[in-house]
């Protein structure tokens, strides 16, 4: 039985088929012509670090296909604003809709709705998908080692920075930790959970951290719940996180977020 990974990637291969069909690449090229310029991703975080505060890209998703539905009462603009102020660096937005019940009309709106940077946060199997994020306002897009080659994700990368994007690349294990070190983007993420069984450990964290040199930001995602989570981070030199979970669970976001992180002022 194939594992969840390889579900959702001939899912997405499909979805790319279906898009073609409606949307061609010029026609996303003349909506990117319409955007605006991006906002510095990477600058955000650095800017977090700068103050000797710990970055956050704070993530706005509705379900995922190990929890179900994590937040019922689901308004993307007011997430964003919340998060905003409670001195989030980045938003992380879900617009995969099988399985994590995104949308990119979320991305937009969680845009619109902040001057924070935000991540496209799907599967990108297809340099299709990179216009596509850029055209609904992505600053940033993910590529996970997991589902691409090497020179798939060189190819991907150059291409997001062309149009302007900064570029998370999602590592769990040190093989796609060396691929991922063979680009330029300094966003090296470490997926604390394992996309194939969904388990999900800090230690995979810290057992890459030795192998990444000082000049790349590392960025641990998923499963950090609580304080302890965050301390264990800390102690280990991890500044930067991606979190999800932990506050879309709770009534407001960014209060949520506070309570993890501290009260900072960005
Ligand atoms: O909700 P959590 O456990 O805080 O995790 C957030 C984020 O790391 C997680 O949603 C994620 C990390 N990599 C992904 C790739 C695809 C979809 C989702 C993800």
């Amino acid at each position: 039985m194939s594992d969840i990974l390889q579900r959702i990637l001939s899912v997405k291969a499909e979805e790319v088929a279906a898009a073609r069909q409606h949307t061609s690449q010029a026609m996303l090229e003349a909506q990117i012509a319409q955007q605006g310029p991006t906002r510095d991703f990477v600058g955000a975080i650095r800017a977090r670090h700068a103050r000797q505060h710990p970055a956050i890209i704070a993530e706005i998703k509705k379900a995922s296909p190990s929890k179900g539905v994590i937040r019922e009462d689901f308004e993307p603009a007011s997430i964003a604003a919340s998060y905003a102020s409670a001195g989030a660096a980045c938003l992380s937005v879900l617009t995969d809709a099988p399985f994590f019940q995104g949308s990119p009309d979320y991305l937009k709106a969680a845009r619109q709705a902040c001057d924070l940077p935000v991540l496209r946060k799907d599967f990108l199997v297809d340099a299709y998908q990179v216009y596509e994020a850029r055209a609904m306002g992505a600053d940033c897009i993910l590529l996970i080692a997991a589902a691409l080659s090497l020179a798939q994700m060189q190819d991907m990368e150059r291409l997001a920075h062309q149009l302007g994007m900064a570029v998370l690349v999602e590592v769990h294990n040190g093989d796609e930790l060396t691929a991922a070190l063979q680009l330029s983007t300094p966003l090296i993420g470490i997926n604390n959970r394992n996309l194939r069984t969904f388990e999900v450990s800090l230690d995979t964290t810290l057992d890459l951290l030795a192998r990444i040199p000082a000049d790349r930001i590392v960025v641990t995602e998923s499963g950090i719940l609580q304080a302890a989570d965050v301390a264990l981070m800390q102690q280990h030199q991890v500044h930067t996180y991606l979190v999800g979970e932990a506050f879309m669970r709770q009534p407001d976001p960014g209060v949520a977020l506070q309570a993890l992180f501290g009260n900072f002022n960005a």
